[in-house]
């Protein structure tokens, strides 16, 4: 099962610029997170800090006992082998095939003889679709087979912790579509706990457990995704809406003058539909974290805004009963 991932009162800076301040959230074990935020609110920064690669200056992030903050570097170093990092070009080695790319992690962490290393890496490209590319260069090959080769070396060391930065950049709809149901497949078969970074409202609304979102230096807010995908908290409706009025503006926050005008002529946000979250595909196991996730939000209901409760009582009721789950 994957492990779970405590931030308690991280902040972090460079040099006079904030970039966020007092983030505090759990990634539950073997659940998926997504977490959404308009450009440069620090998200890849956040990623970098939960693997100890970035420094904050005050806060935690406890993985096991060890704070990838402030323990010995020994200590982070060992517990950094638990994740699976997928960055956003896939930061494949381009004169390597996608065999040696996939392989490159066993190489040079572990001491498995190449016929094992052969089947770890062939099962892996066929858990993302790869087989029989597996001769290819990363130039030969397309965006969206490239995110997914990315993904197959992010596995190959059987990751607690998966970290995924923007899978989703440069793909079309339909890849993003697919890329969407292999996230959801590789949690039902791994069940780790997954983070994944993106801008991209159709991951967002079918994907994730527990959804947060960054904004002006802080955490809005992090919980099941019933809480974001139903808040009314003005940034979080303009972002879901991807319209421009709202208080994120092109290039920075907007004042309040224009914010005041906006309200005045803009046509108020029309309500969300809740999309059900993806199932993995036919043949595979459930997901184990749906049962524990079950229990854990239904322990939390009483503290949850009011259209939160109700699209999770909906959607845990047994389908075909009155105000049920969607069929
Ligand atoms: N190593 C660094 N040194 C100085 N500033 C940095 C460094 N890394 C990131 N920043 C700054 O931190 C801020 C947040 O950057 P980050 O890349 O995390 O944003 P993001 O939310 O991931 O953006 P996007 O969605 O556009 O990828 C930016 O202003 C960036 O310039």
């Amino acid at each position: 099962m994957g492990t779970e991932v405590v931030v308690e009162g991280l902040t972090k800076s460079f040099g006079k610029q904030k970039v966020w301040q007092d983030v505090t959230l759990t990634l539950p074990a073997g659940e998926v997170s997504v977490m959404l935020g308009p450009s440069g609110t620090g998200k890849t920064v956040f990623l970098k800090s939960i693997i100890g690669l970035l420094k904050p200056e005050h806060g935690r992030v406890l993985i096991n006992g060890v704070d990838m903050v402030n323990s010995p570097e020994r200590d982070i170093y060992e517990t950094r082998k638990l994740f699976g990092l997928m960055f956003q070009d896939g930061a494949l080695f381009g004169s390597m095939s996608l065999f040696d790319n996939i392989a490159f992690p066993l190489r040079e962490h572990t001491r498995k003889k190449e016929p094992e290393i052969r089947r770890v890496v062939m099962e892996r490209m066929e858990m993302v679709g790869l087989v029989g590319a597996e001769g290819k260069l990363p130039g030969e090959i397309s965006g969206g087979m490239r995110k997914r080769a990315g993904l197959a070396r992010a596995l190959v060391l059987d990751p607690q912790i998966i970290l995924c930065d923007e899978p989703d950049s440069g793909l079309d709809p339909v890849r993003t579509a697919y890329l969407s149901q292999l996230l959801i497949d590789l949690n039902a078969q791994i069940d780790a706990t997954m983070l994944i970074v993106t801008h991209n409202l159709d991951i967002a609304a079918t994907v994730p457990d527990n959804m947060g979102m960054l904004f002006r230096r802080n955490l809005v807010t992090f919980g099941p995704r019933e809480v974001l995908l139903t808040s009314d908290e003005p940034v979080v409706a303009q972002f879901l809406s991807g319209r421009r009025e709202g208080p994120i503006g092109m290039s920075e926050e907007k004042d309040a003058a224009t914010l005041a005008r906006e309200r005045s002529t803009a046509p108020a946000y029309a309500p969300r539909t809740l999309a059900p979250q993806l199932e993995p595909s036919p043949g595979l196991p459930p997901r184990a974290a749906v049962a524990r996730r079950r229990e854990r939000v239904l322990a939390m209901l009483p503290r949850l805004p009011e259209a939160a409760r109700t699209a999770i009582l909906r959607s845990y009721a047994p389908a075909g009963t009155v105000g049920g789950a969607a069929s």
